[in-house]
């Protein structure tokens, strides 16, 4: 089998990072409307626009390639980087297909980034750093606030009653010993009257989820609470979420927190998803801590046991953050176990094409720092009619004692997340 890719790219001009000092004007406000890159949490973190290279690819090898690629953009580009931070200097956001070997991955070097750290900000230019970029950091924001009119849903690939027919399925495999574990997700489409402009998705998200990581790669929009692989230095960190419980009112919500720490069920799909991130961070650390119970993380629409796992990298290891990547994912955070038995029973089951949803999405720097989440909780904008489509995902999954409309009913509270956005 070969890769597929198709590139473009500026020549690999010089790249430029300015500090800015402590700037307080929130990141997402200053994006233009077209070719939105993000990657924020509480305020910091990076954006960025205009297209200085775009690798798109498929295959195999993908990451590998994509890898390499970056590897040589950055050996031939002159930096001037006085920031010197994760995240200064070149950057490249990322955004792999669920199926890197089948679906398509999207690689964007921006011309303008702009991070925040720790209160710092710092604009990176690549090219000339002309005046009229580092005018847009420097002046007012330039979000939009304009409605979108009404919107319209349809469903997606199956309709809900067709899906948990796909649920009752992927159950009994699971009875018959095929496999322990399979994350089935469902799409819904929705039309609006007029253009989605993605920075007011991307404040929306970021208002209303603070604790997740807002991200946009190529019109790929979503708030991940889940933290697939961060690499600053040698440490190597993640957050793993699986086992849900949605939120209710006053002693109810309380009853159902209770419910998730003390689920056989859940702390059963949540150690699957665990153990498959250590196991194959393993080969690549000296030392991995993983917390022996999971805590509990509460969002505005559903709560989640969550594992919080650090690593170091062997310092005899040269394995780069995309191959890392390559290496963790799919998680059974996103696919099943094992995991081939579970790619082909989401294959045969749910219908659709993934494309980037539940793939890594992040970003990466020239030293091989970076951070990749989970694409969760979020939408696919379509061009198709100016822009005035998305197509939404949830999952949630499966194992021996799941019931088909509790699992229908925590896809509508994780769909909940980025409707809330639209309908604002
Ligand atoms: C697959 C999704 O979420 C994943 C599945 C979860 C679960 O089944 O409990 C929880 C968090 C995520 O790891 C999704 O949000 O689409």
């Amino acid at each position: 089998m070969t890769t597929a890719a198709a590139r473009t790219a500026t020549s690999a001009a010089a790249v430029t990072t300015t500090p800015l000092g402590a700037r307080r004007t929130p990141l997402l406000t200053l994006l233009p409307r077209d070719g939105a890159l993000a990657w924020v949490r509480r305020g910091e973190g990076l954006i960025g626009w205009g297209e200085a290279a775009r690798l798109e690819v498929s295959g195999p090898g993908a990451l590998a390639e994509a890898a390499d690629w970056w590897a040589q953009r950055c050996a031939g580009t002159e930096v001037h980087d006085p920031v010197g931070v994760p995240g200064s200097g070149p950057v490249l956001f990322a955004s792999v297909a669920f199926d890197p070997a089948e679906g398509t991955s999207v690689f964007v070097v921006p011309e303008v980034v702009v991070g925040r750290r720790d209160g710092c900000t710092w604009v990176t230019v690549t090219g000339d750093a002309d005046d009229e970029d580092l005018a847009v950091v420097e002046t007012s924001p330039q979000h939009a606030a304009t409605s979108i009119g009404r919107l319209a849903y349809a469903d997606g690939a199956l309709d809900p009653m067709a899906w948990c027919g796909a649920v009752a399925a992927a159950v009994a495999r699971i009875d018959a010993g095929e496999l322990d574990k399979v994350v089935l997700a469902r799409d819904l489409l929705v039309s609006a009257d007029r253009p989605l402009d993605p920075r007011r998705l991307l404040l929306r998200l970021a208002e209303r989820f603070p604790d997740t990581w807002t991200f946009a790669v190529d019109g790929l929009l979503g708030a991940t609470p889940e933290l697939l692989l961060r690499r600053t230095g040698r440490e190597l960190d993640a957050r793993v979420l699986a086992g849900t419980a949605p939120r209710g009112a006053g002693a109810e919500d309380d009853r159902l927190a209770v419910g998730l720490q003390t689920s056989v069920k859940d702390h059963a799909e949540h150690a699957y998803a665990v153990d498959s991130l250590a196991d194959a961070l393993r080969p690549f650390v000296d030392e991995l801590v993983v917390p022996e119970q999971p805590s509990v993380l509460t969002l505005p629409n559903v709560r989640h046991l969550a594992s919080d796992v650090r690593g170091r990298q062997r310092d005899d290891d040269a394995t780069g953050l995309l191959e890392l990547v390559g290496a963790v994912h799919p998680t059974a955070a996103v696919c099943g176990t094992p995991t081939a038995g579970a790619a082909r029973v989401i294959a045969e089951l749910e219908g659709m094409d993934r494309g980037r949803y539940a793939g890594p999405v992040g970003w990466l720097d020239a030293r091989g720092d970076g951070e990749f989440g989970l694409a969760l909780r979020c939408a696919q904008l379509t061009g198709a009619d100016g822009g005035r489509q998305a197509r939404l995902f949830a999952g949630c999954g499966i194992v021996a004692d799941s019931d088909p409309i509790a699992e229908l009913a925590e896809t509508q509270a994780k769909l909940a997340a980025f409707q809330a956005a639209l309908e604002d």
